[in-house]
């Protein structure tokens, strides 16, 4: 017996097996049968194999109809007739609905109900009541109707009776003026044999008519429901044709009201959701109109009633898809309106393009006023340029590690070196050449990050106080230059574990901590005489940010940062609340945009904080914007070290100085004193004290058994000095 295999080959016969028993198991093909039975070609003449080829032949030919079926079936082309079919049955029962949905509407007091309560969900009691009242009104109507219809047959009645009597008569006076006019009596009919006859065409054509009209009907109204369907847009997007739903996908799809309506249904906040629902206008009342603002558009929306603000902010990136958009293109702020939040919406991809060169670039003419100038920054999310004051402000800006902190700060200190009264102290603690342009601008540049490097720059920050104490001790009505100290990457000098000789540390925040003081005593009183800190500072922490210091800014500016802890510390608790939100910006993408808080910027009203995306004034800008500031100025020196920095001092004045009013002090209360007001007479002794007040004439005494330095005898003293300096000029 021969055995045909599947694809057409015959077997030998199989070897003769002994019957054994049955197992319903299929058994495993014995190893190297398909070797053992060498397959030979089919003859075509071999008849005893087609019996047996007849069942495997049709389960292939059923498998190739199966796999072409499935092929037509998955193919693109029956795909759309597929969503062709759907998509216009569904416009016809989609219709159908609506066309339902509205005669319903017409005949019951259902809409007035659906405005109540969408009235009641948005926390607009009186518009209810409105509607309430109007539901009444047409209630009453309606019953008015109905019971009109009561006696509405014998009404129709009464009116066909007078109505035929009258048609009558006025046939038979038609016909007395034409039998009248004729002369002939047989035309008094005429008129009402021409009405019969009328009567008997019409009814003719109506049958004429009847039968295609009755057959017409249904599919007229059919294209009726599916005119109303499709105009209602019932069908879903996958069964849209390829264009419409690539369209829908569109991520950068423009933002409308019901867009953002859907967005805003589908956040997963249930209250929201239903109060959508029952909104008669499907919620378009919670929005304001959508404006155009720069790169994007922006909305108001007036939550229902149970909704808080906090909510939505919190789904700012379900929200963002939802709107097809990326998180970082929606901006949730919240404005003065009760209930509301504004939403900023980017075009898409909007915000990945470059915003142009700074003014300070592109136009060479630019110039600076410490006072009343306003430096350009860059623009806002609504395009309009954003620009900041820096008149006795305070300024801190963080942000991670080369996001454009170093960048945007100095972008801001390139501008107010073009005012040639501003003088600029500066300590560059990473010291890679960022801040080597104001070599020959500033009076003091410190490039360098090594405890040396802090050290020098705490006793800048230093010199930057006493700067300050002198200048409020001068007398009122005094006018000074303004002095801007800069420290940029202000969180090496708070982790400096330096300590100098009087034991007193560089670093931290103790008490006792040099920078960390020096920086609050600025952040204090400077403002007032035109004294200011500039400080950079990478991602922010208790220890290398203190609390202090960052609430001691004016202008706090945050570029990308890692979390929203970090965020606010950066901007503080309430700018964060309000929508700030430097944590969610794009490492590495959004490089040099900055979120700011504080005064010395226009935010917009009742918002905390402006997001800014600053332009990018890179080295060989920067380097052309210094010289033409320079060229403004005389020639500064720039010392690259503090040595020499602080003002000589001058001990009797000094000690004039700690003596005040007092008529006397005990030279203890004199030490304590002087050491508080500058560091270097921390380490006098009673003997120092007494060698210059010996030499100058004013030697102390005794009071009570203790020693103590009279006022009077330093102040004759001082005025014997100057006596005796301009009897020598004069000479
Ligand atoms: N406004 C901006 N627009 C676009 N890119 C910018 C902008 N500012 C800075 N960058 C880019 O970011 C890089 C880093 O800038 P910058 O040195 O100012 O960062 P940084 O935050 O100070 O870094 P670090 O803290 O490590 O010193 C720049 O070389 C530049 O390519």
């Amino acid at each position: 017996m021969t055995d045909v295999s599947v694809n057409g080959t015959v077997r030998p016969p199989k070897l003769a097996t002994r019957p054994g028993p049955v197992s319903l198991a299929k058994k495993p093909p014995a190893a190297g049968a398909e070797t053992l039975a060498p397959v030979v070609p089919l003859h075509p003449d071999a008849p005893a194999a087609a019996p047996a080829a007849v069942g495997p032949r049709r389960a292939r030919r059923v498998l190739k109809a199966g796999r072409a079926l499935r092929k037509a079936v998955t193919s693109e082309r029956a795909r759309t007739a597929g969503r062709l079919a759907v998509r216009h049955s569904l416009y016809v029962a989609g219709g159908a609905r609506v066309v339902a949905r509205r005669a319903w509407s017409a005949r019951t007091a259902a809409r007035y109900e659906r405005m109540t309560a969408a009235a009641e969900a948005a926390g607009l009691h009186e518009l209810a009541k409105e509607w309430e009242e109007r539901g009444r009104a047409w209630r009453a109507a309606r019953h008015q109707r109905r019971m009109d219809l009561l006696t509405a047959p014998q009404k129709i009645a009464r009116s066909a009776v007078a109505g035929a009597a009258t048609g009558a008569g006025v046939l038979l006076a038609l016909g007395a003026a034409l039998a009248w006019s004729t002369g002939e009596w047989s035309d008094l009919l005429t008129p009402t044999i021409g009405l019969i006859e009328a009567i008997r065409w019409t009814a003719m054509v109506i049958g004429v008519v009847w039968g295609p009209a009755t057959t017409a009907a249904p599919w007229l109204a059919v294209a009726g429901l599916w005119a109303v369907g499709r105009h209602a847009q019932t069908a879903p997007t996958w069964a849209m044709p390829a264009a419409q739903r690539a369209a829908g996908d569109d991520a950068g799809a423009p933002i409308t009201p019901s867009i953002v309506v859907t967005a805003l249904r589908d956040l997963g906040i249930a209250t929201l959701r239903t109060a959508i629902k029952r909104m008669g206008d499907n919620g378009a009342q919670m929005l304001s109109p959508i404006v155009i603002a720069g790169c994007g558009v922006e909305v108001d929306v007036t939550l229902p009633s149970g909704v808080s603000t906090d909510e939505v902010q919190k789904r700012r990136k379900k929200l963002a898809e939802n709107l097809s958009r990326h998180e970082h293109e929606v901006f949730i702020t919240i404005p003065p309106a009760a209930r509301t939040v504004r939403l900023w919406i980017a075009d898409s991809g909007a915000l990945d393009e470059p915003i142009g060169p700074s003014p300070l670039v592109t136009d060479p003419d630019t110039g600076a006023d410490y006072k009343t100038g306003r430096a350009p920054w860059g623009q806002d999310l609504r395009g309009d340029a954003a620009a900041i004051s820096l008149f006795q402000r305070h300024f801190l800006i963080t942000g991670l590690s080369n996001q454009g902190k170093t960048a945007s700060l100095r972008a801001v200190a390139l501008w107010l070196a073009l005012d040639p009264s501003v003088e600029f102290r500066i300590a560059d603690l990473k010291g890679v050449g960022d801040w080597g342009m104001f070599d020959g601008l500033a009076t003091v540049l410190i490039e360098g990050p090594t405890d040396e490097h802090v050290i020098e720059a705490t006793e800048m920050v230093e010199g930057l106080v006493a700067e300050m104490e002198r200048r409020l001790l001068a007398p009122r009505g005094s006018t000074f230059p303004p002095l801007v100290g800069i420290v940029d990457e202000a969180q090496v000098a708070f982790m400096c574990p330096a300590v100098g000789k009087d034991k007193r540390p560089y670093g931290g925040t103790k008490a006792t901590s040099r920078y960390f003081n020096a920086v609050r005593k600025i952040h204090n009183q400077g403002r007032a005489v035109s004294v200011t800190l500039w400080q950079g500072t990478q991602d922010p922490t208790n220890d290398n940010l203190p609390k202090l210091v960052r609430e001691g800014a004016h202008i706090r500016a945050s570029l990308v940062l890692g979390t929203e802890s970090q965020a606010r510390m950066a901007l503080g608790d309430k700018a964060v609340d309000g929508g700030a939100a430097p944590h969610l910006l794009r490492q590495g993408l959004d490089k040099g945009t900055v979120v700011v808080a504080g005064d010395g910027i226009k935010v917009p009203a009742g918002q905390s904080s402006i997001t800014v995306r600053t332009h990018y004034v890179d080295d060989a800008a920067a380097n052309e914007i210094a010289e033409r500031a320079k060229a403004l100025r005389t020639e500064v020196t720039t010392r690259t070290s503090t040595a020499g920095t602080a003002p000589e001092n001058d001990p009797l004045e000094d000690i004039a100085g700690v003596l005040g009013d007092s008529p006397r002090l005990r030279t203890q209360e004199v030490l304590q004193r002087l050491a508080e007001r500058d560091s270097r007479y921390r380490e006098w002794t009673f003997s120092e004290l007494s060698a210059v007040l010996d030499a100058a004439g004013a030697p102390t005494y005794k009071s009570d058994g203790r020693v103590v330095v009279s006022r009077d005898r330093v102040r004759t003293a001082l005025e014997n000095r100057r006596d005796n300096a301009s009897d020598n000029d004069s000479e």
